[in-house]
């Protein structure tokens, strides 16, 4: 490529997706800088999915230690060290951080740990002031938590210092029903707070299948979580002792130590300098882009979270490896296929899906077979633990095609990965009736299936 500009390629944000497509495009002969204001890594490895899933080990021990009992095992003494804990996280965090770094400058990517702005066509200035020059910009800037606008939001915590209290709160107030919410609900409630959920609508994980979302209601309003629905904030108020007093709609004041807010996430792309070169964005601040994720300025491209497209690592990653490849290697073009995406809430227990509900099925097939198995793992029969798995397979009568599988219950994540390729394979029931099960196992219900 002509040496006109400075890089071959400029990425802005050096998260899942860009650290992706900076080190593809520079394996693949690119000349590549990146930039990152806060930690290389971005929000999975600084402070999302990584610290999060280490945060669930670390709190489920708690029943662990518990079901440990009725195995014959003795705990004497046991307690739980927070201290401990959010600095073993954090310490392995700053490791993975180091080994991001090191991935990008193995592969003679530039990294300029500063806050980057598009101030013209093809120039970025960097907040030192420097400016540089590239054929090509690729904006990752992902998306940062938002806060509902009410009477003393300054007093509520989100995601980013959830990870870094000083002490567990002894009561806890978090508001949303999605993924965040519901995750760190299990998290504190295992650590001994006193969670309350508060939501706005009357259901929590829109999106994932019903009767799997009410059986962690179930669950979770067993072990002590207590839910508010139909609930927004009218305001928080910080008392003297230094806690929170809080007033829901349709609910009396309450006190709370913490409040913390997981009301979804907006995208990254204040002080980027969009309009400078006019880049297009929707409605809530998402840049628009085709399914090459390139946006209506033919050399800036954007992905992951900051297209708002799916918010989940994997799918950023892909988007960042279709782009380096697309743009700098030697291949025809390819998108990423944004359908049947598996995902996991890493609740208590955790829940997994791929493909359609059952509702999404019987809205958009003509006829629809459910496979349901409700049980109690082995383990919890033991452990005298009254805490049931359900999964659900979803299948089109017409074709015996399984469009849907939906699981609650202990490990569902890890399961549904391998039953994940099956479904986007486009096998059928027969196939699974096919496999011999492999005994004794929660996951061999997804081959017995009556
Ligand atoms: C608490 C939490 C838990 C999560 N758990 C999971 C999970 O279990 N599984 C899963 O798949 N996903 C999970 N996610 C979502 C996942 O983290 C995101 O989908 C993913 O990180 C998106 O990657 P990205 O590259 O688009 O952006 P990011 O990883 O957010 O990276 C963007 C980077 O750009 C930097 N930046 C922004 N603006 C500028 C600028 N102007 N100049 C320089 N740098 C800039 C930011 O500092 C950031 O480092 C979780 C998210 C959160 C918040
Ligand atoms: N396990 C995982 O893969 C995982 C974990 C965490 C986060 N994530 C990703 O991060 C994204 C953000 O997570 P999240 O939990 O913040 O968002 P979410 O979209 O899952 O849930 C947002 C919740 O906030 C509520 N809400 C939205 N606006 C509100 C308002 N003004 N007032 C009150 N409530 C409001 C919604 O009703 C919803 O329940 C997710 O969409 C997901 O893609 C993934």
């Amino acid at each position: 490529m002509a040496d006109q500009y400075d890089y071959d390629l400029f990425t802005i944000g050096a998260g899942s997706g860009g650290v992706r497509a900076s080190r593809v495009a520079a394996a693949h002969g690119a000349r590549v800088a990146v930039a990152e204001e806060y930690r290389v890594g971005g929000t999975c490895v600084i402070r999302g999915c990584v610290p999060k899933k280490m945060l669930v080990y670390g709190a489920h021990f708690a029943e662990d230690l518990e079901d440990a009992k009725a195995f014959g095992w003795t705990i004497e003494g046991k307690s739980f060290d927070w201290a401990a804990l959010r600095d073993a996280v954090q310490n392995d965090v700053t490791r993975l951080e180091g080994l991001y770094g090191e991935t990008l400058s193995n592969h003679d990517v530039t990294v300029l740990n500063e806050h980057a702005r598009i101030t013209g066509d093809h120039q970025i200035t960097l907040a030192s002031g420097k400016i540089v020059t590239a054929r090509y910009i690729l904006i990752a800037t992902g998306a940062r938590p938002f806060i509902p606008d009410f009477r003393g939001n300054e007093h509520v915590i989100t995601s980013n210092e959830a990870f870094h209290l000083d002490a567990i709160p002894r009561r806890i107030l978090i508001a949303g029903g999605g993924y965040i919410a519901n995750e760190f609900a299990g998290i504190f409630n295992e650590f001994g707070s006193k969670v309350t959920l508060a939501n706005r609508s009357d259901t929590i994980l829109r999106g994932y299948d019903e009767s799997v979302r009410d059986r962690l209601l179930q669950i979770s309003l067993t072990k002590g979580i207590e839910y508010c629905f139909m609930a927004e904030f009218e305001y928080v108020e910080k008392q003297d002792d230094g806690s929170l007093r809080v007033k829901l709609t349709g609910q009396d004041e309450r006190i709370f130590d913490v409040v913390m807010v997981a009301t979804g996430r907006v995208p990254n792309i204040e002080g980027l300098g969009l309009e400078t070169i006019g880049v297009e964005c929707g409605k809530r601040g998402e840049i628009v882009v085709d399914t090459f994720s390139r946006t209506n300025v033919d050399y800036v491209y954007a992905l992951g979270d900051v297209t708002d497209r799916v918010q989940l690592t994997p799918v950023a990653i892909r988007e960042g490896q279709a782009f380096a490849d697309s743009v700098f290697g030697e291949v025809e073009p390819y998108a990423v296929d944004h359908s049947c995406v598996p995902s996991a809430v890493f609740s208590h227990p955790p829940i997994a899906a791929v493909g359609m509900t059952e509702g999404e099925a019987r809205n958009t097939l003509g006829s629809v077979k459910v496979y349901q198995a409700d049980f109690r793992p082995m383990k919890n029969v033991v452990a005298g633990r009254n805490e049931r798995s359900l999964y659900k397979m979803i299948v089109d009568a017409a074709t015996d095609r399984i469009v849907g599988i939906h699981m609650i219950g202990p490990e569902a994540p890890e399961i549904m990965q391998a039953a994940a390729v099956a479904v986007k394979a486009g096998l059928t029931k027969a196939d699974f009736d096919a496999t011999v099960a492999i005994h004794p196992t929660m996951a061999e219900e997804l081959v017995l299936f009556k």
